[in-house]
């Protein structure tokens, strides 16, 4: 086995219609890391994902998977990952120890090894009360638990989990957050995608962010964020509609480093600098000396959604490098992710189905 997990060079993958999913996407995933794939709805990170564990044949690049040969050698790496899918994989009428078994029967383990395995599961992902209860009745976070843990019994040394957590509640997702720490705490390297940008945060040593098929962004959680370049001065004015003007002031004024980035917000401005919190008082200044109100101000560090909205906003259309080594271009205001408008549920099944 490599020092790599994952090792994916300029992976190219066209679907038959011609759109170009992925686009020379270069990643090396260290064995033992928790690794975020970022990106919103329609990026690729479904179809780099089924081209990691074989479900998808890249149209360029390589990829080795725990030192296997994804063309070369698909079933050794079929056998050395879990794959838990945005779709659930669980059986509704099947009981969760029965869910459990089958998975044992698809990944082919050993009969003597199953019941020990399949107890050890229930009780990480705390489903031993209901064992014998069937999937159906389960809430979406006990499904989801479920599905983690089937996506485990042959005990993979890399897991994809891809989008775990959607449409789960806080508390849902907190007690799967848990389980993904403590697989990965015991030695399991994590590739999770994710469009909750906290999650990423919470959990990834390391991600990427993926737009439009290439990446546009990649380092650890707390490297982007200092990319954004500073601190995030948020201003809100008593009258919204004054903050073109106030922008103009900001700008014209001199108040902040000159790679300052200024721009209007729905209630003001917002200021991203390195010098926001030292010189956010002389804005005040200069904005009531010009006769603009100020209801409240505030002075915060950056979030991967500034980073995620300072690489991705800029880019949108913008297909024809990776761009990762580029800094971030504006920031503008916390969000939530863009939707691209796809519907993720169709695969066209290019390649032969991981056995679960
Ligand atoms: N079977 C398919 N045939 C043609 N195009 C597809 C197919 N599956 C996905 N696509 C397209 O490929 C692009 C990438 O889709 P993909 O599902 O990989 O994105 P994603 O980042 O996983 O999005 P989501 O978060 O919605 O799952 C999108 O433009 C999508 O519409």
């Amino acid at each position: 086995m490599t020092d790599y997990a994952i090792e994916a060079r300029d992976v190219a993958v066209t679907y038959a219609d011609g759109t170009e999913a992925v686009r020379g996407v270069d990643l090396l995933v260290e064995t033992g890391e928790f690794f975020g794939f970022l990106g919103p709805n329609g990026a690729g990170k479904t179809t780099l994902i089924k081209t990691l564990v074989t479900l998808l044949r890249p149209t360029d690049g390589s990829v080795t998977v725990n030192g296997f040969d994804t063309i070369a050698e698909p079933r050794s790496v079929r056998a050395t990952v879990g794959y838990m899918a945005q779709e659930t994989s669980i059986d509704p009428e099947l009981t969760a120890r029965e869910n459990l078994r089958f998975s044992c029967d698809a990944y082919g383990v050993p009969r003597a090894k199953r019941a020990d395995r399949i107890d050890e599961l229930l009780e990480l992902v705390e489903l031993t009360d209901v064992a014998n209860k069937v999937a159906d009745d389960f809430s979406g976070g006990m499904k989801k638990r479920l599905d983690a843990a089937t996506a485990l019994v042959h005990r993979p040394p890399l897991v994809f989990l891809d989008e775990p957590t959607t449409g789960l509640d806080p508390a849902a997702r907190n007690r799967l957050w848990e389980y993904f720490r403590r697989i990965n705490d015991e030695g399991t390297t994590v590739f999770l995608t994710t469009q909750y940008l906290e999650e990423a945060d919470q959990l990834c040593d390391r991600l990427s962010v993926i737009q439009n098929g290439s990446v546009v962004a990649e380092g650890t959680p707390e490297a982007l964020k200092r990319r954004v370049g500073g601190e995030i001065l948020a201003v809100e004015l008593a009258d919204p509609t004054a903050s073109d003007r106030a922008v103009t002031i900001a700008r014209e004024e001199g108040v902040f480093e000159p790679g300052a980035t200024i721009e209007p917000t729905e209630e003001g401005l917002a200021v991203t600098a390195r010098d926001a919190r030292t010189r956010g008082t002389d804005l005040l200044v200069a904005l009531r000396d010009a006769d603009v109100g100020v209801l409240g101000f505030d002075v915060r560090a950056p979030t991967l959604d500034d980073v995620f909205l300072a690489v991705t906003d800029d880019r949108n259309g913008d297909d024809s490098e990776h761009g990762s080594e580029s800094p971030p271009a504006d920031v503008t205001t916390p969000g939530t992710i863009g939707d691209g408008g796809h519907d993720s549920s169709d695969d066209d099944g290019t390649e032969t189905g991981v056995d679960r």
